[in-house]
């Protein structure tokens, strides 16, 4: 009943508003901090490539759990894009409820945007686009690397990326997922007040700078390692689909011993 009563009057019977605004607004943050770090260490994963090709493929055997398991399990990957599907859903969800839904909505927003001329605002549409974005290509990426966890390497992403040309994919994907993020961070340090300090707006100066330097290591490093999957893709497109060997054999083991 009490239920019913704050649906009609948007209010409860104490006369009291809903806590449920506040708490949404909280999750959403908490799941975009989560996505925003994860990208990171996703990064430096996906990056591996440019040390060597068998670093990459180490690296990968490892998160298949080569050092407990006796033969590396890929469904550990796709156990782990589902974790992180839930998040990226709920964040996209909850993200929703800010997106102007009808004209009028974005007739205004587009005013005050201009009239305001203020940079934090303008950021914030910048933000709205590529989570935009980021809901179709990400959901794609992501249904991708848990039907395909078994395809994860040199040569299988390589070959993903120039003989199955899925480069344009990943440069869109790239390029809104870095700008989303350190908006997104930054947006969050502002929000919540994290490292404000005595001085509230020199503080801001300084995030500020180091959300560019964020955006254009993070996007420098994406682009070189798109670049040289793209480069390992077109040396190995006439045996597309072969797996990647090991040149040396010296693997860890599962049972901690070294393998010649
Ligand atoms: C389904 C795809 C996504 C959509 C539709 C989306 C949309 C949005 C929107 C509209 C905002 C601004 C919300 C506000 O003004 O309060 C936002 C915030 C944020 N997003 Fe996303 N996003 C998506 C995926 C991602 C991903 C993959 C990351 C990781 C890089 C991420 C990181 C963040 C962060 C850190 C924030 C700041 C949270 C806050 O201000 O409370 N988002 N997202
Ligand atoms: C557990 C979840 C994830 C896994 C296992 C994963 C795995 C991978 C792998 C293996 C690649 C290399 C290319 C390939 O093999 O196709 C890649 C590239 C990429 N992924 Fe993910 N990914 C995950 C989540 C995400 C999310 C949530 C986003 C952003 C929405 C994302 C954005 C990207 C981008 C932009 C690239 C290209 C990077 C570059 O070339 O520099 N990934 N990912």
């Amino acid at each position: 009943m009490s239920d019913l009563i704050e649906g009609f009057l948007g209010k409860s019977v104490e006369g009291k508003k809903s806590k449920l605004p506040a708490q949404l607004d909280y999750i959403q943050s908490a799941t975009g901090l989560f996505l925003g770090l994860f990208m990171w260490v996703h990064m430096f994963f996906v990056s591996t490539i440019l040390i060597s090709k068998d670093f990459m493929y180490d690296v990968v055997q490892m998160l298949e759990g080569s050092m407990f398991l006796k033969e590396p399990q890929p469904a550990i990957t796709s156990f782990a894009v589902l974790v992180v599907s839930a998040v990226f859903i709920a964040h996209g969800l909850l993200a929703m409820r800010k997106l102007p839904i009808n004209f009028r909505q974005w007739q205004s927003y587009r005013t005050h945007m201009g009239m305001m001329n203020h940079k934090d605002t303008s950021l914030w549409f910048i933000q709205a686009a590529t989570g935009f974005v980021l809901f179709f290509l990400g959901s794609a990426h992501l249904a991708m690397m848990f039907a395909k966890s078994h395809e994860i390497g040199p040569y299988a992403s390589a070959d993903r990326m120039y003989t199955d040309i899925m480069w344009p994919f990943y440069l869109l994907l790239l390029l809104a997922v870095e700008f989303h993020g350190s908006i997104g961070l930054y947006r969050l340090c502002v929000k919540w007040g994290w490292f404000e300090g005595a001085n509230a707006k020199e503080t801001r100066a300084k995030l500020k700078k180091l959300k560019w330097a964020i955006t254009v290591f993070f996007l420098g490093l994406g682009l070189v390692t798109l670049a040289a999957y793209v480069k390992i893709g077109y040396e190995h497109r006439d045996n597309a689909g072969e797996r990647y060997e090991r040149t040396s054999h010296l693997e860890l083991r599962h049972d901690g011993k070294v393998k010649a």
